[in-house]
């Protein structure tokens, strides 16, 4: 799904625009009401200035003038207020949508993106660039206000200056313009500081998660102070350039505040200079007033704007920090296989990881043929690629060059068998719910269904001693249960995603159970997918008698492939495997063996 422009080039308009779909008349109609409010509250300092001439002038006619003045002035405050309330709840309605709608779209295109992406990108530091990105996006929809606020409240007192005096209107334009681009420069260094603050920030965030998630391990190694020692290297990182920022940052400040009430109180004595010079006699407080409030409220708004401009870049970063989840390639689509199939033959399988070291041997395939209703066993010594060549079958990595053929004709385009498989992973990942939300995922699924899936992955023992049964409480990572009691879970999981498919791969997703229960969990699965075409993974010797044939696998290859018998004949590494494996004694169960 990768787009040929990344949104985040785009800029924050547009990415406003693009995930407000739905509220786009909402937003124009805030923006209206925020920016008429502004307009409003304009005014406020000339009808002010208005009441102070009338109460100079003295006398009960002009209290009475200054009175309907001042009532003006709270007319308008209130019309302002009457704008700007209903138009702030618009624009954080429309803010919340844009959040939705990113976070959407984010989680999509990474659960789009194939595995082997995955594993070189970091879930923690994913998952920051999620929460960075859509708040950015939602902070800068949701504050609108402040920037209308800007424009308006810049541009405003700078024609009401212009219209007492042209000479002031310019000298401030020019004033306040010099001070907004000495600011953004400043910005530019504080942008760059902060783009390096929050790399460091996500790695150490990441490696909180990653100690966090695996604290068993952390606890039982004994490796707090370790792990505390490296995650203070790392927020070390954080604060180098932050600690640059404070500095540049106060030295701004420092000189924005400065320059802005010199500026302010420069246009009043001018303007009272230039009135005095061209003999204007008494000059009014009112009109001194407002050229005060003007050039105060141009100056912070100048003052504002930097701050605005400073956070604005802060907002562009940490949008852009899902740059590289737009950029992330999509899986390939599933290419249709015949789902009537008989047999399957898959070849010229070749494929490497993407991290793995130069030396490493690719994986390899040179022929493989799957029939249906048969059960295949992948044996070989760990890392001799069973996961691989599964992983790379169902689709989950890309092997471009594979042929498949289905009864005989070579599917063009097809180069994995996604279209027919599901693969059951090692991984006992169970999700912190119910049992029956990592069941079905809020899907509802039919009791009967459940029950049968149970009972081909034996939960069912599990399930009878959990308090509540399907509504028992797993705890995150599924720490209330035993490991063997979460892989039957997942188990269970497995059996339900794959109802419809008619090749099934194990890979390896009984290594924590005892040897007979794994014995009656792969006869239970062999009656649960009675015409698909089961591939598993195995390490235990007994399992092998449930299986027609046996793949012996080595260095990323399938050295061999046939009943079992054959196989101790024909392969001496086979036999050591066995050897190796000889004291694994659980008794076979079933009567497939070759
Ligand atoms: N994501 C990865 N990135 C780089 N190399 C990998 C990756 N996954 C596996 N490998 C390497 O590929 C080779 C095959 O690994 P694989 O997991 O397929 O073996 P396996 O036979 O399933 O091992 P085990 O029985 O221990 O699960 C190994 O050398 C392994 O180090």
């Amino acid at each position: 799904m990768p787009s040929s422009r990344n949104p985040v080039d785009a800029g924050l308009y547009r990415g406003v625009w693009r995930y407000a779909k739905g509220t786009r008349v909402a937003m124009l109609l805030s923006m209206g009401l925020l920016a008429t409010s502004q307009v409003v509250r304009l005014a406020v300092p000339w009808l002010a200035a208005q009441a102070i001439d009338a109460l100079q002038k003295g006398g009960p006619d002009n209290l009475r003038r200054a009175l309907a003045w001042v009532a003006g002035v709270m007319a308008a405050s209130i019309a302002a207020w009457m704008l700007h309330g209903p138009g702030r709840v618009l624009e954080r309605r429309v803010g919340l949508r844009v959040r939705e709608s990113l976070s959407d779209e984010l989680y999509t295109r990474l659960t789009a993106a194939p595995l082997s992406w995955h594993e070189g990108h970091h879930s923690s530091d994913m998952q920051q660039r999620v929460r960075q990105s859509t708040l950015a996006l939602y902070d800068f929809s949701a504050n609108q206000f402040l920037y209308l606020q800007c424009i308006v409240g810049l541009v405003g007192p700078l024609f009401a200056l212009a219209a007492l005096s042209t000479g002031i209107g310019l000298a401030a334009f020019v004033m306040f313009a010099a001070l907004a681009i000495a600011s953004m420069r400043i910005d530019r260094t504080l942008i760059r500081n902060s783009m390096e603050e929050l790399a460091a920030e996500r790695r150490y965030s990441a490696g909180m998660a990653d100690f966090l998630r695996h604290i068993g391990t952390v606890l039982s190694l004994r490796l707090q102070a370790a792990s505390r020692r490296l995650l203070h290297q790392r927020l070390q990182r954080v604060f180098v350039p932050l600690a640059r920022n404070i500095v540049v940052n106060e030295a701004k400040w420092c000189m924005v505040d400065l320059v802005s009430t010199l500026t302010t109180w420069a246009l009043v004595v001018a303007y009272v200079f230039l009135q005095s010079r061209q003999g204007a006699g008494t000059i009014a407080i009112g009109a001194v007033f407002m050229v005060q409030q003007y050039a105060g409220r141009t100056a912070t708004v100048a003052t504002d704007m930097t701050a605005h401009l400073q956070s604005l870049s802060r907002t562009r970063a940490d949008y852009a920090s899902a740059r590289p989840i737009f950029d992330a390639p999509a899986s390939e689509p599933v290419a249709p296989l015949p789902a009537q199939w008989q047999r399957i033959v898959v070849r010229d399988i070749a494929f490497r990881h993407a991290t793995a070291a130069p030396e490493s041997p690719p994986l390899g395939l040179d022929e493989l043929a799957l029939r249906r209703g048969e059960r295949i066993a992948l044996v070989g010594g760990s890392g001799s690629g069973k996961s691989t060549l599964m992983r790379v079958l169902a689709g989950l990595y890309s092997a471009p060059g594979t042929v498949v053929e289905v009864d005989g004709r070579i599917q063009p385009g097809v180069h994995n068998l996604a279209a027919l498989a599901t693969l059951i992973p090692q991984e006992a990942d169970v999700f912190e719910g119910s049992v029956r939300e990592n069941l079905d995922f809020g899907t509802a699924l039919p009791e009967a269904t459940l029950a049968a899936a149970m009972r081909g992955s034996a939960f069912d023992d599990v399930l009878s001693g959990l308090d509540g049964g399907l509504e028992f409480a797993v705890a995150e990572r599924g720490s209330n249960l035993s490991g063997g009691q979460r892989q039957r879970l997942c188990l269970a999981r497995g059996a339900l995603a794959a109802a419809s498919s008619s090749i099934v791969f194990l890979d390896e997703p009984t290594g924590a159970l005892d040897p007979i229960t794994e014995a009656r969990i792969h006869h239970a699965l062999a009656d649960t997918f009675p015409s698909a075409c089961i591939v598993a993974s195995v390490h235990r010797m007994s399992l092998l008698a449930h299986f027609d044939r046996i793949g012996l696998m080595d260095a990323g290859r399938l050295v061999d492939i046939g009943p079992l018998a054959q196989l101790r004949e024909r392969q001496p590494a086979f036999e050591r495997l066995l050897a190796g494996m000889a004291h694994d004694t659980a008794p076979p169960v079933g009567d497939r063996a070759a």
